[in-house]
């Protein structure tokens, strides 16, 4: 019976032997399953990293460096499996050494796993403190590996590291590329465009030549047209004289037109601009001397008996005094004219003996005066015996020497300050005329000519409307409104060669009629001030300008003027 207990226990014994056994086959392969979860799970985890670190590959070091997310959820994964751990402990009470030997073969089980698998989780679980303590180490010594996490070695074991650095370097060489190409169409750009230039240049040069040679063929057959129409019309010029600006400050309404030595630009008061044409402009820039060049081969044509008049017309200040008179170191059109007339008369003596004679008068109010004689006389017009007007009573003085010249029109101009005190009216309430003859006779055959010289500086221009004058003042602009009117309508007439020329409706055309009739020439120089205060009598000026100027068109068809120019305009340039 004994024999039989201790074989039922035996048996007993074997058979729990048998059953723990199985358990822990069963425990182990639970273990294992669990192991093989987490390592799954690890991977999972893995492939998420390495994806973000491709997103982030600029971060490597920081990544590196343990500041990865991915840590985070390989600490749950441990913390899983110590729950596990804790599970073991919860198994049955009833077999203390089941539990022992399950204790066992779990702590067994989980030591073979670690020591398997994660060595590298010692390196993943040191301190943080331990890992910044082992950084700053491995940056004071090379020699020193860094303790790189498990998951970046497995990157850099994978070789992604050195692919990524890879195509890092060759993104990087292909933008060394790029910028090359880019430096090199720079410089291909530069060098086009500067030949592109120079070809722009040199063409616009030879365009803007054969431009200007045209300009320039265009304004001598303008010229010589002009010429032939002011012998047509009686000889007959109208120039513009534009004074400089006096004030630094306004607009300069007035200029010469840059394109056309013959026109003036006029910029209106609502903004407008208008074009007109003259003669002749004189600018702003010529000099007293520059200016009596541009007169003097009229002036000239006295000395052959012709008879010149040359009228300063415009408003008071626009420079009419400073053309004719000019101040005394830098002398007018009367000085130098006279002085001329001298120079070319002694020249050309020889069987003719010239003299010259100087006569200076004002007409003020229709009344002329004599300025050469200091009780400031009255003088009539009268028509001599030889069909020419004459001043009967006044002073006719024969100037001898330049000097001379000086002197008599210094004293003409003194008696002419008299006279504007005397009368009351300031100098552009008259007109001042220097009156020269010019008289040569031929010693052989006793043939003589005269020619006259009248300079002329006309009383200021501007509207009596504008002025609200009454009284004396009213009755001298009135005075000098007829006779500038009146000047016009002769002149006029004059050029458009009329049958009746109205010489009587005033004293100055009267006293000029033998001047201004016949084979004479006459010049007026219209005065422009070029402030744009001054632009609406600066406007009159010029109305009176372009009245006077007016040609009869049938006359230049006539002549066919307007045929010849064109038949004879320059061929336009190639581009
Ligand atoms: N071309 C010029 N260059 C420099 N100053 C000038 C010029 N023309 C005129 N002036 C100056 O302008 C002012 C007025 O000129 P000026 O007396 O000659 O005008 P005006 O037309 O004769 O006037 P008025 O009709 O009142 O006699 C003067 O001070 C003169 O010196």
């Amino acid at each position: 019976m004994e024999g039989a207990t201790d074989t039922t226990d035996y048996f007993q014994q074997c058979k729990y032997i048998h059953e723990v056994e199985l358990l822990n086959m069963k425990l182990q392969m639970r273990i294992l399953e669990t192991h093989l979860e987490t390592k799954d799970r690890l991977l999972r985890n893995l492939e998420d990293i390495i994806d973000e670190q491709e997103a982030r590959i600029a971060n490597m070091e920081d990544f590196i460096q343990g500041r990865s997310p991915g840590y985070v959820a390989r600490n749950q994964i441990l913390k899983g499996i110590s729950v596990l751990s804790l599970d073991f402990g919860a198994l049955s009470e009833e077999n203390l050494r089941l539990k022992a030997a399950l204790a066992q073969h779990q702590k067994a089980a989980r030591m073979a796993q670690l020591l398997e698998t994660d060595e590298d989780y010692e390196s993943d679980f040191t301190s943080c403190e331990e890992r910044s303590r082992i950084s700053t180490q491995s940056s004071t010594s090379n020699n020193e590996k860094p303790p790189y996490p498990l998951m970046a070695r497995s990157i850099i074991d994978d070789g992604q590291l050195k692919k990524l650095k890879r195509v890092a370097e060759e993104l990087k060489s292909e933008k060394d590329e790029l910028r090359q190409l880019a430096l090199d169409t720079k410089e291909a750009f530069t060098i086009c465009m500067a030949e592109l230039r120079l070809m722009l240049e040199s063409k616009t040069a030879d365009f803007f030549r054969v431009l200007v040679e045209r300009y320039k063929a265009e304004m001598e057959k303008r010229r010589q047209l002009h010429n032939q129409l002011v012998e047509i019309n009686g000889n007959i010029r109208v120039f513009f004289r534009i004074r400089p600006m006096l004030e630094a400050v306004g607009e300069q309404a007035i200029k010469m037109d840059e394109m056309d030595d013959w026109a003036i630009d006029v910029l209106q008061p609502g903004g407008k601009k208008t074009s007109h044409g003259a003669d002749r402009v004189l600018t702003t820039t010529l000099t007293q001397k520059e200016i009596f060049e541009e007169v003097s081969p009229v002036i000239t044509s006295c000395i052959d008996g012709y008879n010149v008049c040359i009228f300063a017309y415009g408003a008071t200040g626009c420079g009419k005094t400073y053309t004719m008179e000019g101040p005394i170191e830098d002398p007018g059109i009367n000085q130098r004219a006279i002085i001329q007339l001298f120079q070319v008369a002694n020249e050309k003596q020889g069987d003719t003996k010239y003299s010259i004679q100087l006569s200076m008068v004002e007409i003020y109010n229709e009344k002329i005066r004599d300025l050469l004689n200091s009780s400031l006389s009255t003088v009539n017009i009268r028509m001599g015996e030889d069909g020419r007007l004459a001043l009967p009573g006044s002073t006719s003085i024969t100037v001898t020497s330049a000097e001379h010249v000086s002197q008599v029109l210094e004293s003409g101009r003194a008696n002419k300050a008299i006279a504007c005190t005397q009368a009351n009216a300031s100098s552009s309430r008259s007109h001042v005329v220097v009156r020269v003859a010019v008289n040569g006779v031929n010693s052989i055959t006793g043939e003589s000519t005269t020619g006259h010289l009248n300079l002329v500086d006309l009383a200021g221009s501007e509207r009596v409307s504008q002025t609200n004058a009454t009284g004396q003042v009213l009755k001298e602009a009135q005075a000098i409104n007829k006779s500038l009117s009146e000047l016009g309508n002769v002149v006029l007439a004059l050029r458009q060669n009329q049958k009746h020329i109205p010489f009587r409706n005033c004293q100055l055309t009267r006293m000029l009629e033998d001047s201004l009739n016949g084979d004479s020439k006459t010049l007026v120089i219209v005065h422009l001030s070029p402030e744009s205060r001054h632009v609406t009598e600066s406007t009159s000026s010029i109305a009176f300008a372009e009245k006077i100027s007016k040609v009869a068109t049938s006359k230049l068809r006539r002549e066919g003027i307007r045929k010849s120019a064109r038949k004879e305009a320059p061929p336009s340039p190639r581009k």
